[in-house]
């Protein structure tokens, strides 16, 4: 047994008696009470979720078992002093709630070099689809495809005990994490570069050979790969593609299964599409505005172009957030890497001006809870810096880093042995008895 398992079965024991007894002997503990307008509006703020990898307050944003981003740039492991962390890092950390030694990060790369192994026939499948499908369609048939290897699945037709269920997912997960950036890289090699594919460099960390087998290969890629990659990976349990993950498993589906319809909620306009939306909006509005910089007149044109953009009922990608209320520590993280490494972009720029333009637009409408930007405000700026321009290519990368968060939360459901999930529904009927109309 890898001594990573070895930790989570000591780890694990303590902590699945731990939720036993609170099931037993605290059942009828209230926690929370639900109000209206908290089961109409997306129940928002209401405790109904055990999730141990990250937790995100509202004003100070994500902490990833308790350390927040600034924090995590300094403690976890980097190749270089003045680089970013290697995500193989944060994963380490959210799955056994330890700071990784370097050591153990390599052990990590190490696992996942030698466990990417794509079955030949996903990306038959990826083929069978035409070039013109979305890039999240390949991906979320890919990883479908990849459930023909699915330990857990096996073990459970062989009737392995539950307490052991974890075990199997471990190393489904595990695969699984291995493999995305191979699935990924050949989606937008097949896309974007006539299908000439690169192989992976066995030599290369997760991040930097993500971004190799996409073709970039320079230390200032391998950087901004390594941070995209840890800042996506996890935001707490309740968002729509750690959520969907976590309930698809919980009818024991298998790790791939659960994963790809997490990422299939993440492909939604209002979740991680946000993250290549940006930038097509962003070009739409500069071919209609034309180039700009953040003079007072340049602000009015955004403004106006914002306002008459909202006024058509649409929503401005990459602000707003169903949690925070305050600007995403996420898109700070960016804004900090740019102003160190990046000088003279038009289009950073122009995403630094909506900072300024566009809050005061969204808080005059009088309802919008949060007129911050998120996270999928900035990511993509950085990657067209780099000449990674397909912006409708955005959302897999965001989906191979949130694997990290979602996968290693999917071992401790396991551990836990958490059970089938199944909130209550009621008709219109009842909500109208309830308020007596
Ligand atoms: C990684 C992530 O998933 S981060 C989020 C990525 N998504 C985006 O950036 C898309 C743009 N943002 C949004 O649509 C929203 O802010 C969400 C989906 C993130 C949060 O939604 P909610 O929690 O419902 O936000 P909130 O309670 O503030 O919404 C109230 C109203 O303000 C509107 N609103 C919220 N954000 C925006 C925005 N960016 N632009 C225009 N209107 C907005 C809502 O559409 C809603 O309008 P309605 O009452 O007419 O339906
Ligand atoms: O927390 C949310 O609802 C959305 C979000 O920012 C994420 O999932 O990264």
């Amino acid at each position: 047994m890898d001594y990573i398992k070895e930790k989570l079965l000591k780890k694990g024991d303590q902590e699945r008696q731990i939720v036993k007894k609170l099931a037993k002997e605290y059942g009828d503990l209230q926690l929370d009470t639900v109000s209206m307008s908290q089961v109409l509006t997306g129940m928002k703020g209401v405790t109904s979720l055990l999730t141990v990898t990250s937790k995100l307050d509202p004003e100070n944003g994500i902490r990833f078992r308790g350390y927040s981003i600034p924090e995590l740039q300094e403690k976890l492991p980097k190749l270089n002093p003045e680089g970013e962390p290697l995500p193989e890092g944060l994963f380490y950390l959210m799955l056994l709630d330890e700071l990784p030694s370097i050591e153990d990060v390599q052990y990590l790369t190490n696992e996942w070099t030698k466990r990417n192994k794509v079955p030949g026939h996903v990306f038959d499948v990826i083929n069978a689809l035409p070039p013109t499908s979305k890039p999240m369609t390949q991906f979320s048939a890919g990883i479908m495809a990849m459930a023909t290897e699915s330990l857990f699945q096996k073990a459970y037709r062989e009737g392995v005990p539950k307490d052991e269920y974890w075990v199997t997912t471990y190393e489904d997960v595990m695969n699984l994490i291995a493999q995305l950036p191979t699935i990924a890289a050949y989606i937008y090699r097949r896309n974007f570069h006539g299908g000439d594919i690169i192989p992976p460099d066995p030599k290369l960390d997760w991040a930097a050979n993500f971004a190799h087998m996409m073709g970039y290969d320079s230390e200032e890629v391998y950087r901004l790969f390594r941070m995209y990659l840890f800042l996506h990976a996890d935001h707490e349990g309740g968002n729509v593609s750690a959520h969907t993950t976590h309930l698809v498993s919980s009818a024991l589906s298998n790790p791939f299964y659960a994963y790809a319809a997490g990422m299939t909620g993440l492909a939604g306009p209002l979740h991680g599409y946000a993250n290549q939306e940006v930038i097509r909006w962003i070009k739409g509005m500069l071919d209609e505005i034309g180039p700009c910089g953040c003079a007072d007149e340049e602000k009015e044109k955004i403004a106006n172009y914002v306002k008459n953009y909202i006024a058509e009922g649409k929503v401005i990608p990459g602000f707003g957030h169903a949690v925070l209320r305050v600007t995403d520590p996420r898109y700070t993280a960016q804004k900090k890497f740019a102003e160190k490494y990046i000088k003279d972009d038009h289009l950073i720029d122009v995403v630094n001006c909506m900072y300024e333009v566009v809050p005061p637009v969204l808080q005059s409408l009088g309802k919008v809870k949060n007129p911050w930007p998120n996270v999928d405000a900035y990511s993509g700026s950085l990657l067209t810096h780099y000449g990674i321009d397909e912006y409708f290519f955005y959302t897999v990368m965001f989906g191979v880093s949130r694997a990290l968060g979602v996968l290693a939360q999917l071992v401790w459901d396991r551990i836990y042995a958490l059970p089938i999930e199944r909130p209550k529904s009621q008709t219109l009927q009842w909500f109208k008895d309830q308020a007596g109309i």
